[in-house]
């Protein structure tokens, strides 16, 4: 019989890897192993308990708020306000950053961004939705906490993670030294390890992006879906198109089967729709670090220098070779695009 190892245990015994280990971003994670379930639990039962649907509000990006992200949100700020070990949380339901203070976070040292409910408009319908986090440590030794420490680039990032309630509850995380994933063993309330040390496969034949947009895409992205569609048995192509809407799950299926994500700029969404601080960086960390990559066409994700906190990227991540070749066909049409080239 193999060994049940759980989040807890397998946090404490990574504890040696994190460069400055005294415990609190060990805790840190349990804190927000324990608000996961919190949410996964409502989200199992939403239906019975009338948290489906529209809240009647607004977040900063104009987006209509459904009750289970102002749930989620809820639970994840308070986790990590009587955590102690958080300065900070930046959430995607806030405008501003949340600062903490209370007496056990004088000393925190440690930032939190957050999307705590991603794939809102699954919600309603029974479809996979998630949390994405990721984790700065401050850059100053004490004193009130600076926008710069808040804005730091995706490569600054301590840990990252995200948690999908889907078929089943899965918690997925980087301190930086590979990613492990954890699921939710209803049996005894814990997370317990069962994708240990996981790997994007080389080759991927999964693409991924709403198609409904294509008009708005630019020609690069366009020129890329044709490419997937044609046949051609060396390449492994006409590729298969999967696309759930909840960027968490559609990230988390091409990391375990092979694939790539877009979310390119659109004639509507002209800096990219997906957030930098909250969605984009998490995943791209944890799939660089599961051996894949992440740009927007021309940068990796995680050096892009954030300049606000709710800005937003184009995004292409997945298996390196899929990446590539949609940065090559982007690469391609903006060059193509320059007033008497070719
Ligand atoms: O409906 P679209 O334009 O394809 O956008 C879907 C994308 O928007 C998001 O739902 C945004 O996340 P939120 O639900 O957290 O706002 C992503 O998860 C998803 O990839
Ligand atoms: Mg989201
Ligand atoms: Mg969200």
């Amino acid at each position: 019989m193999t060994k049940t190892i759980t989040l807890g245990q397998f946090i404490i015994e990574k504890q040696a890897d994190f460069p400055y280990a005294k415990g609190e971003l060990s805790r840190l994670l349990r804190d927000i192993g324990i608000a996961a379930k919190i949410v996964n639990r409502e989200v199992n039962k939403a239906g019975l308990v009338g948290i489906l649907g529209d809240n009647g509000t607004t977040n900063v990006q104009g987006e209509g708020q459904k009750k289970l992200d102002v749930y989620a949100d809820e639970q994840f700020i308070s986790a990590l306000r009587s955590g102690g070990e958080c300065c900070v949380v930046a959430s995607e339901e806030h405008d501003d950053c949340i600062f903490i203070n209370s007496e056990i976070s004088q000393n925190a040292k440690y930032i939190v961004c957050i999307d705590p409910l991603d794939g809102s408009s699954n919600i309603d319908v029974n479809v996979s939705v998630g949390t994405i986090f990721s984790i700065y440590r401050r850059t100053a030794v004490n004193g009130p906490v600076q926008p710069s420490e808040i804005l730091q680039k995706g490569t600054q990032q301590v840990a990252a993670g995200y948690v999908i309630y889907g078929s089943s509850t899965m918690l997925v995380y980087t301190t930086g030294k590979g990613v492990n994933g954890f699921t939710l063993d209803p049996s005894i309330g814990e997370f317990c390890l069962s994708h240990p040390n996981m790997q994007i496969p080389r080759i991927g034949t999964i693409y991924s992006i709403n198609e409904g947009n294509y008009i708005k895409f630019p020609q690069g992205v366009k020129d890329y879906i044709k490419y997937c569609q044609v046949e051609d048995g060396a390449t492994l192509r006409p590729f298969t198109s999967r696309y759930i809407g909840s960027m968490v799950a559609d990230v988390h299926r091409n990391l375990i089967k092979g694939g790539v994500f877009l979310y390119p700029t659109t004639s509507s969404h002209t800096q990219g729709k997906l957030r930098l601080m909250y969605e984009c960086n998490p995943l791209a960390l944890i799939i660089e670090q599961a051996g894949g990559k992440a740009t927007d066409g021309f940068r990796r994700i995680l050096e892009i220098q954030p300049e606000d906190l709710h800005q937003r990227t184009p995004i292409f991540i997945g298996n390196i070779e899929m990446v590539e070749k949609v940065e090559e066909f982007v690469q391609l049409s903006e060059v193509e695009a320059i007033p008497g080239s070719f």
